[in-house]
C-alpha cells in the first residue's frame, strides 16, 4: 500500500547511500535500499541519483510496465505540491498482474480446450453421416 505522507527534495535528497537510498520518479518519494541489488540494471545507475528526482533517467530507459508497477511497491511517499492520481493497488499491484495474467492464460486455455472438442465432433460426425449416407444409398438402391 502506497503511503501519502508528503517530503521535499531536500529531505529526500538525505537519503542517498547504499544503506538508505531514495529517489523521486514521476512526484513519487521511493525508498529502493532494498532494490539496489535486485535492479537488473545494476545499482551503480541508481545510486547515481539517489536522493534526486530521477524521472526523466527512469523514463529515457524505457522501462517496461511491469518496472512502472514496481514503483509502487517501493513508494513511501509523495514529493511535496505533486497530486498524485488515487493509487489502487489492486488492480496496479505486480501480484495482481501475475494473477490477471494467469486468469487470461486460463481462459485462452478454456478456449482452446473447447475448439478441440468441437474438432474432435467434427472428426467422427463426418465420417459417420458419410458412411451412413452410402449405407442408405445401397439399401435403397439394391436390386434382388
Ligand atoms: C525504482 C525505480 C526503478 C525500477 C523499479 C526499475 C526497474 C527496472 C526493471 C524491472 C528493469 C528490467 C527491464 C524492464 O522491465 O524494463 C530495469 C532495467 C534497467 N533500468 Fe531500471 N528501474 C528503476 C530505476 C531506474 C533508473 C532511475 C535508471 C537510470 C538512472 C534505470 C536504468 C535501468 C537500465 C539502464 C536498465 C537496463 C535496461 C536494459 O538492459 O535493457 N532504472 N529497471
Amino acid at each position: 500500500m502506497a503511503s501519502r505522507s508528503a517530503f521535499t527534495l531536500s529531505q529526500v535528497a538525505k537519503h542517498k547511500s547504499k544503506n538508505d537510498c531514495w529517489l523521486v520518479i514521476d512526484g513519487r518519494v521511493l525508498n529502493i535500499t532494498k532494490f539496489l541489488e535486485e535492479h537488473p540494471g545494476g545499482d551503480v545507475v541508481l545510486l547515481e541519483v539517489a536522493g534526486k528526482d530521477a524521472s526523466k533517467e527512469f523514463h529515457a530507459v524505457g522501462h517496461s510496465k511491469a518496472a512502472q508497477n514496481l514503483l509502487l511497491k517501493y513508494q513511501v511517499g509523495a514529493l511535496e505540491g505533486n497530486a498524485l492520481q488515487e493509487i489502487d493497488d489492486r488492480k496496479q499491484a505486480p501480484e495482481t498482474s501475475f494473477h490477471q495474467t494467469r486468469k487470461e492464460m486460463r481462459a485462452s486455455v478454456v478456449k482452446d480446450d473447447q475448439t478441440q472438442k468441437y474438432a474432435y465432433f467434427l472428426e467422427l460426425f463426418i465420417p459417420l453421416m458419410v458412411a451412413g449416407s452410402y449405407f442408405c444409398y445401397r439399401c435403397t438402391t439394391v436390386v434382388n
